[in-house]
């Protein structure tokens, strides 16, 4: 369990983080959204013990993170991949690792097998790795402890598709036996394929949270007919709304209720399904839009 409460951070006039509360439960996956600049990292670096907050509080299991005895048997952290020693191997940042946690050597074998370094790339030196290859060791590293508690600041950077497929799948693992994910990143579909929850942050802001599905349900419903101002007619006498939009119409109803009342009315319909994303995708295509207006036109230290 990962509680953030009322977390603020200020950066001068900055206002990184502002007011942010929210928790991440055992057995679920937690997306952190947001676009470029939200405040993502310097929330997690909060959760981490790494940066302190100007004011709010954080716990993970029920402590404080610097209160932990062995962080690392208990909280797996991967904040910046190449945030090691360039000059180490792989296999020596592990070793390291578990000395310091108190873990048997076969512990970095097994880890390596786990991301899937051989050990051939395990000699190699960090400054030679790929993003990809740090990220898989920033992985090992976080697991190595065997904690209960994962926090990612975008692990999929620099991973390839079958890499991606892969983080998603050991989370997904993580999460089912009963360990606490959060996870950040700025790509919704991304969130969206691996959370059970999804807390969304624009300017260092809490705007959205709650379950997947209450995000992505919007209860609206993509019709297409060859006749789209009879559809909306019949949909609009029958109290519903319509907006037609794109060779279709998009409807506040059910498809089932959207479906029987077009053919009530006689339409025939060519498509019927639940309407996309909706809410979430707009609100976060809203957001990221501001931002990157806000990168590109506010005059530097102002926030939006
Ligand atoms: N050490 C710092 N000093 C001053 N400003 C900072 C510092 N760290 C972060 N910021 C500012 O705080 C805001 C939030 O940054 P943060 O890195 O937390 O965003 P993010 O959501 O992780 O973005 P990204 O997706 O780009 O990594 C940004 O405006 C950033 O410029």
């Amino acid at each position: 369990m990962i509680i953030l409460e009322s977390l603020t951070k200020r950066y001068g006039a900055v206002t990184a983080v502002d007011d942010v509360s929210f928790t991440a439960a055992p057995g679920r996956v937690t997306g952190f959204l947001g676009p470029n600049g939200a405040g993502k990292s310097t929330s997690l670096r909060m959760v981490a013990g790494l940066t302190p907050p100007t004011s709010g509080t954080t716990r993970v299991l029920g402590r404080r993170f610097t209160d932990l005895p062995n962080p690392g048997r208990e909280v797996g952290v991967l904040l910046d991949a190449s945030a090691q020693h360039a000059g180490r191997t792989g296999r020596e940042i592990l070793r390291i690792a578990a000395a310091t946690m108190g873990l048997p050597r076969t512990r970095v074998d097994a880890m390596l097998d786990l991301v899937s370094l051989t050990p051939k790339e395990a000699d190699r030196r960090l400054r030679d790795y790929s993003l990809g290859m740090r990220q898989r060791l920033g992985i090992a590293s976080a697991l190595i402890g065997d904690p209960e508690v994962l926090i990612l600041d975008e692990p999929a950077n620099g991973l390839d598709p079958a890499g991606i497929r892969w983080m998603r799948d050991l989370l997904r693992g993580f999460a089912d036996q009963g360990g606490t994910v959060l996870l950040s990143s700025h790509l919704l579909h991304e969130i969206e394929v691996v959370a059970d929850d999804i807390v969304v942050i624009g300017n260092g802001r809490i705007v959205a949270s709650g379950t997947k599905d209450e995000l992505l349900a919007n209860g609206r419903t993509f019709v297409r007919s060859d006749d789209l101002a009879a559809l909306a007619t019949a949909l609009e006498r029958a109290g519903l709304e319509a907006v037609v939009s794109d060779g279709a119409v998009v409807t506040d109803a059910d498809p089932a209720t959207a479906g029987r009342t077009a053919h009530a009315a006689g339409v025939a319909v060519t498509e019927l399904r639940a309407a996309d994303g909706g809410g979430l995708e707009e609100m976060f295509l809203q957001l990221t839009a501001v931002s990157q207006r806000d990168q590109h036109l506010a005059p530097e230290g102002t926030a939006a």
